[in-house]
């Protein structure tokens, strides 16, 4: 087979990175958990801690608009959101998450910056708190080295 070219960005950050993080405050003590290994994850793999700027909002539904301004406003390579949603007795749950996710999506595409999704949608608190640095990891952590990974993916093209 010919030699084809194929683009690949590493997980270590350029020099001078610059990254937003919207975090969403309701379910508080998993969106900590969240943070944490998001900001754990940058400064690891080579972003300095004074270029991590983290926003609080009330809840998930608020994400989108807060990280359009982030992602908008020139300041940041990468915008990093985080949150959980956790399934309750009526129907809220699912437009929530669908906006959440649509929102967010839109954002990343609009702007042309990597706008990472790491809001956990679960049926209940376990399963957040497994998706929170217990046993299937840290979405947070995760969400950081795609960011970084997207960012030199995109420099390139
Ligand atoms: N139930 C959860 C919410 N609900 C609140 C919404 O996100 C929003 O803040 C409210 O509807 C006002 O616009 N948010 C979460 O992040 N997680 C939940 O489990
Ligand atoms: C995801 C939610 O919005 C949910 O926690 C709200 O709970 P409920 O459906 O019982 O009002």
């Amino acid at each position: 087979m010919k030699e084809i070219k194929v683009l690949e960005g590493n997980v270590v950050a350029k020099e001078g990175m610059k990254v937003g993080i919207v975090a969403a405050r309701f379910n508080e003590i998993i969106v900590n958990k969240l943070l944490g290994g998001a900001v754990d994850g940058l400064v690891r793999h080579g972003v300095s801690d004074d270029n991590i700027t983290a926003a609080w909002v009330p809840g998930a539904f608020e994400i989108p608009i807060t990280a359009a301004k982030m992602a908008n406003s020139g300041k940041y390579d990468a915008v990093i959101c985080v949150g959980a949603v956790i399934r309750g007795d009526t129907t809220h749950y699912d437009y929530v998450c669908n906006e959440v996710s649509k929102g967010v999506a839109q954002v990343g595409l609009q702007s042309g910056i990597p706008v990472l999704f790491g809001v956990i949608t679960t049926e209940n608190i376990e399963q957040a708190i497994a998706r929170a640095g217990s046993k299937a990891g840290n979405k947070g952590y995760d969400c950081a080295l795609s960011a970084i990974e997207m960012v030199n993916l995109l420099e390139q093209m």
